[in-house]
């Protein structure tokens, strides 16, 4: 495909309160991540103790004291944070792999991307169970023990590839994404200048999207299982549905790693500090709450509970693959005869867009679904403390935060044909809301 001249147009419309916005994301999200993690013990989620601290003045200028924050750094920890990333970049290099093309850019051009993610998950995962089977489960309550040390090296890491990925989009013949080239340093790091960094044909983007917050959540649920075996002697069942369903959220991902491919991520945010961060360090570290709410604060559930969490898990997964596999597949080749029970309209821009099935139910019915499976993670924890329900209140703002934005990007490129496809499909993420 012959590339087209890049134009980078100035991107005139902030998102996230635009600079303040971003200096605050900056500074209270990796401030937050502390704090869930801190502030959940065996006393309570949330202790009374954190409460205190944060509440009193004095407690609080202390509890953010030069000699607290250098405690939040540790050594052996961060070498062996260090050591898992280049373990997966290896992975990525030396596991074969097929090449597979992304959408089209508005430059004309197909970007390739190397398709191991499964394999370099199976690996991993490989590598786990040996260790369990040789060593038992000590080893894996390092990671417990030094979780602290662990994020703080990986929330380090998270600024030092946005640094990175924000100084090289200056080369020249970069494309940059339509909404990261404000001019505006602190609003463009965070948001994401370029649109596809890449080394050679090591697309960065793409690798940390998928590997180290993915692989990372798994490794860190199996290492709080580790912990709850290690206390109880034994896993309880709310452990066991919650590391099932998250081990197969990530692995699902991975096993249909191209469908990352039309993800918003990859086909128009740039990449910055909201993905570095959102994927080396808010995914990895925060997502597996409720595990590590288990391993501190087992709890025991009921028939019933275990039935309306199966149902909830089934029904939130069937909506959000069935969803996804649907449109990735009708983007990569609408002609494809197997998604001929599929009706579409066709737009000026040259992209069709489906008009039935999942599609036809809500805009963007997949985060319903997604939306679904998180209950089905936070209800293992059962009703004593907020904090594992930290996730589906997160994620409900995020995902009707990303519609909107989606929202806007599709009435941009659609333009009158997407009033058209709204009064067909006419429910944003809920059928009939
Ligand atoms: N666990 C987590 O923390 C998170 C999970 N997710 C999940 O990631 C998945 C992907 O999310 P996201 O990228 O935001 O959104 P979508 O996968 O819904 O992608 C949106 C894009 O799809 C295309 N599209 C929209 N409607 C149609 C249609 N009717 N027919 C064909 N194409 C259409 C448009 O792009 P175009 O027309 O330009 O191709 C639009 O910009 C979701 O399932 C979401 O739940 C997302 C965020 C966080
Ligand atoms: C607060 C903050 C910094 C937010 C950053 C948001 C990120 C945590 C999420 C943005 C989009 C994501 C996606 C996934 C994980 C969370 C982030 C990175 C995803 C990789 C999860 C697995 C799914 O199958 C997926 C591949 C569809 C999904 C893509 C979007």
């Amino acid at each position: 495909m012959p590339s087209k001249a890049i134009h980078n147009p100035k991107t005139t419309e902030y998102e996230f309160l635009g600079p303040i916005g971003a200096s605050l994301m900056m500074t209270t999200l990796p401030t937050l991540v502390y704090l869930l993690h801190l502030g959940c013990q065996p006393e309570g989620c949330p202790t009374v103790s954190l409460i205190e601290q944060l509440l009193n003045p004095q407690q609080l200028v202390q509890f953010f004291s030069a000699e607290n924050i250098v405690s939040l750094f540790d050594l052996q920890a961060s070498i062996a944070f260090l050591g898992y990333l280049i373990y997966l970049i290896l992975a990525w290099y030396l596991i074969p792999g097929r090449w597979v093309e992304g959408t089209q850019l508005r430059n004309g051009r197909k970007l390739k991307y190397k398709e191991n993610g499964f394999r370099s998950m199976l690996l991993t995962l490989c590598i786990i169970g040996c260790t369990i089977l040789i060593k038992g489960h000590e080893p894996l309550l390092f990671i417990f023990d030094h979780f602290i040390g662990l994020m703080s090296c990986s929330i380090i890491v998270s600024f030092l590839v946005a640094i990175y990925v924000y100084l090289i989009s200056f080369q020249e013949g970069k494309l940059l994404a339509l909404g990261g080239n404000s001019g505006n340093i602190i609003y463009d790091f965070m948001i994401g200048r370029e649109l596809n960094p890449r080394i050679g044909n090591f697309d960065i983007k793409y690798f940390v999207e998928l590997r180290p917050g993915i692989t990372g959540w798994i490794i860190i649920n199996i290492a709080m299982a580790a912990k709850q075996y290690h206390e109880l002697g034994y896993i309880t069942l709310g452990m066991i549905l919650v590391i099932t369903f998250q081990g197969w959220y990530c692995i699902d991902s991975v096993y249909n790693e191209p469908a990352v491919l039309t993800t918003m991520d990859i086909t128009t945010d740039g990449f910055g500090w909201m993905l570095s961060f959102g994927n080396i360090t808010w995914l990895a570290f925060l997502y597996p709450l409720q595990a590590r709410y288990l391993a501190l604060r087992p709890n025991h559930l009921s028939w019933m509970e275990i039935v309306i969490i199966l149902s909830l898990q089934a029904i939130g997964y069937g909506i959000f693959r069935g969803a996804n596999n649907e449109k990735n597949a009708f983007r990569n080749n609408a002609n494809d005869p197997k998604l001929k029970y599929l009706k579409y309209m066709t737009t000026e821009s040259g992209s069709k867009l489906i008009i039935s099935s999942w599609w036809g139910k809500a805009r963007h019915i997949n985060y319903l679904g997604d939306w679904i499976m998180a209950w089905a993670w936070c209800l293992p924890c059962g009703f004593d403390d907020i904090f594992p329900y930290f996730y589906v209140i997160y994620f409900a703002v995020l995902l009707v935060h990303r519609e909107l934005r989606d929202e806007e990007k599709c009435k941009k490129k659609y333009k009158k044909d997407w009033d058209r496809y709204c009064n067909i499909v006419r429910y944003k993420i809920i059928p009939g809301k």
